[in-house]
């Protein structure tokens, strides 16, 4: 399996970008570089993507998103730091090299899908495979397969402009899928669906992951989407990534007013999670049925209401992590008991 890990990584577009890094480096900000005629598009992001992991990064327009995950498969060259996969640092290989260690590892899937027109849905999700060098029963036959893994069974000889965009990106995946790399990179993969086939797209890869086990970098400006897939998620703004944790993470303890007020409106009850709350000094009544630690809020909530007392939590192993209470959720649903900078004056600037 492979691993993903980048170091003080800088993308500067515009003149003389090494010399604007440095000035990063001494403290400039983004709109200083900005009056040198620079764009601070990526500024010191480290971090590492664990194996089989889903790794959200998450932002609005123009934070660096896509410069971000161009820059680790190669498609983009950083203007500093380095990007490691499998341990290899892939910012000092060759074009042909790189190509090969794509080819290899990395497969990424587009928001605008980018299919080709005139060949036919088999075609299309073959392409990674046939690049490769497969042969022609291995290439048939992993493409079959690819299209199996997302429903689209007996559809290999339609057209991409038979089917309907939800289709289209599902061919988009098998595509991805077929090549066999050990890590999908989907960039706004889902955005352009409309939300009841962004919805069942979401269920679906979250689905196959769990049988697959690939280790995914997933783009969005979404937090939704971002809170219901990522493992991990990495706010980004202007450049910079502000905070990475798991969804409760950033929703119990931003890291700063911005991502505060990002993750205000967030339905707490969905992401929020019993063995969060669960508390070890706390005993639940003699004979309380357990509930287990990844048991989102709301479905302990029919419980309560009908027999207000703690709930014992379990881990994985049905081991005792503590009880949650009524009051213990109450506050964790509280904006104000969980995040008093939510209320100071942010600008997105
Ligand atoms: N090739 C380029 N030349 C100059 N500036 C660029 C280039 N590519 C991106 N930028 C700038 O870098 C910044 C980050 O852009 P990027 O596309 O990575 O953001 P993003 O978060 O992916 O946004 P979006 O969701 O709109 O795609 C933006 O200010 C953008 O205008």
């Amino acid at each position: 399996m492979t691993s993903v890990r980048v170091e003080r990584l800088y993308k500067v577009f515009g003149p003389q970008p090494a010399e604007l890094v440095r000035r990063l480096e001494a403290g400039a900000d983004p709109d200083e570089i900005a009056e040198a005629g620079g764009t601070a598009a990526v500024v010191d992001a480290s971090f590492e993507v664990r194996e089989g992991e889903t790794f959200v990064v998450m932002g609005l327009s123009g934070s660096g998103k896509s410069t971000l995950i161009r820059m680790l498969n190669g498609l983009l060259t950083p203007t500093s730091g380095r990007v490691f996969v499998d341990g290899e640092d892939i910012t000092a290989m060759s074009g042909k090299a790189l190509r090969a260690m794509r080819q290899r590892t990395m497969s990424m899937v587009f928001q605008h899908f980018a299919l080709f027109p005139h060949r036919t849905v088999l075609d299309n999700v073959a392409y990674g495979l046939s690049v490769r060098g497969a042969g022609k029963d291995e290439i048939a036959a992993g493409a079959t397969e690819a299209l199996r893994l997302v429903g689209l069974e007996g559809w290999g000889d339609r057209y991409p402009q038979q089917l309907s965009g939800g289709m289209r990106q599902r061919v988009g995946l098998a595509r991805a899928l077929a090549a066999q790399t050990d890590v999908l990179l989907m960039d706004e993969a889902f955005s352009a669906l409309d939300p009841l086939i962004k919805r069942e797209m979401q269920d679906q890869l979250l689905d196959l992951n769990a049988q697959l086990g690939k280790t995914i970098v997933f783009i969005t400006h979404d937090l939704n989407e971002a809170m219901r897939l990522g493992d991990r998620i990495a706010m980004m703004r202007a450049g910079r990534i502000v905070q990475i944790g798991t969804a409760e993470e950033i929703l119990r303890e931003p890291a700063d007013a911005y991502v505060a007020r990002f993750v205000q409106d967030v339905d707490r009850t969905r992401v929020l999670t019993a063995g969060a709350l669960a508390d070890p000094r706390v005993t639940a009544p003699a004979g309380a049925e357990p509930v287990p630690a990844s048991l989102p809020l709301k479905d302990l909530f029919p419980r309560m209401r009908e027999h207000p007392e703690p709930v014992p939590v379990v881990d994985d192993r049905r081991q005792l992590l503590g009880a949650v209470t009524p009051t213990a959720i109450f506050e964790a649903l509280s904006h104000e008991a969980d995040a008093p900078v939510a209320v100071q004056e942010v600008s997105d600037a």
